[in-house]
């Protein structure tokens, strides 16, 4: 779909002291679509408020695309809603086309059109206005993301993340209802992606859109989502603030996704789970069930030879801040990461004392495959 394509609200006003996105209210109700065999949206449900940024995270293949393009109307699902505030874009009551939903679009590859200047690029989606009106309001666009001095340049000569910016001006020039973002940052190295990210989301919170952002990236989810929504398999497997999946993972596939974590086999004994390590509670596994104690690398305190239980230092890798230890522990089979600070005198070969943080240990079912 192109992204220009969009009309411009009714009562746009080209005199506006304030261009912003309208927010929609995005209300995704059970919806499924799948390739022949591939289901690769599996009756998602979630509702992303005015002015909300939210970000879809799994790994490749997890249906996370699939889904954004059904919201753009690119693919229409097999079933279920697709609302922007009351009206139906998708559903049994009917199916409005991309150009009509009043939808911005931002791509990994940004998909500027190199024979036009970066200000023809953001007049381009404004084509229904009058070309003064819309070259006032593309200047805006430009001026929102600090590149209307480049506004006669052509792409080419912008940087990838300035090329960036362009493409967002692009897509929030018309005012949509919602901006749909898919990897929009994947083809900047590190070192730009920090600074663009940032520069993003203060445009984002500025024109307050409501918005949609694919990554494969948790952290990147972290930084730009009031909300993440963890997809797999087509599914959604949790929804909530970067918090909420951080501390409250629904599974143990979730905790890993935000970190490395050790993982300590154990069986369920009066509702705690058993370890060599220690016990924690098993809240809502069985009596007598196999359970995972899930223990992040920061919780793994390092002590005196003598404290807790017993360990050997089998090695340690300097990491600026807060450097790698791997520890021997008796009774366990694999051995532990701990995150600390450096430890001054702590070298290969030397025994510990390892103890472990109540706070950064989760439990889990124990997984059957
Ligand atoms: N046009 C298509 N025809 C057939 N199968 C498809 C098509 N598009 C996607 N799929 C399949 O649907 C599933 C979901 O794909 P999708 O691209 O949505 O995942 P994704 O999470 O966005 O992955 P990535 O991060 O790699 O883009 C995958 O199994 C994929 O192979």
């Amino acid at each position: 779909m192109s992204v220009v394509d969009h009309p411009v609200r009714e009562g746009h006003c080209a005199g506006m002291r304030t261009p912003a996105a309208l927010a929609s209210r995005l209300i995704v109700e059970d919806v499924r679509l799948a390739y022949g065999d591939v289901p690769a949206v599996r009756g998602v449900s979630f509702t992303a408020e005015p002015g909300e940024i939210i970000c879809l995270l799994g790994h490749s293949g997890c249906g996370k695309t699939t889904l954004l393009r059904l919201i753009a109307g690119i693919e229409r699902p097999d079933s279920g809603r697709i609302l922007l505030d009351e009206r139906v874009l998708a559903g049994p009551e009917g199916f409005v086309p991309p150009e009509r939903r009043n939808i911005g679009l931002v791509f990994q590859d940004y998909a500027l059109f190199p024979h036009l200047t970066n200000l023809e690029n953001v007049a381009f989606g404004l084509r229904r206005m009058n070309t003064a009106d819309a070259e006032v309001e593309a200047r805006r666009a430009l001026a929102r993301v600090g590149l209307e001095r480049y506004a006669g340049e052509y792409p080419h000569t912008l940087s990838g993340g300035e090329q960036q910016r362009v493409a967002l001006a692009r897509a929030l020039a018309p005012r949509p209802g919602i901006l749909l973002m898919d990897e929009p940052f994947s083809g900047l190295d590190r070192r730009l992606r920090d600074s663009v990210r940032t520069e993003t989301l203060n445009v984002l919170r500025e024109v307050r859109a409501t918005s949609i952002i694919v990554t494969h990236d948790p952290e990147e989810a972290m930084r730009l989502g009031d909300r993440i929504g963890l997809m797999r398999a087509g599914a959604l497997v949790q929804i909530g603030t970067p918090e909420e999946l951080y501390r409250h993972p629904a599974d143990l596939a979730a905790a890993r996704f935000f970190c490395e974590l050790n993982e300590v086999p154990g069986r369920v004994k009066a509702g705690m789970l058993e370890t060599p390590l220690g016990r924690w509670p098993a809240t809502g596994l069985a009596e007598g069930a196999a359970g995972i104690a899930a223990i992040r690398p920061q919780g793994v305190g390092l002590r005196a030879p003598g404290a807790g239980r017993r360990g050997r230092l089998v090695a340690h890798r300097f990491l600026g801040e807060l450097d790698l230890y791997e520890v021997a522990v008796d009774g366990l089979d694999d051995h532990l990461v701990a995150r600390r600070r450096p430890l001054a005198g702590l070298e290969r070969g030397h025994e510990v004392g390892v103890e472990i943080e109540a706070a950064e240990v989760l439990v889990f079912a124990a997984e059957t495959s």
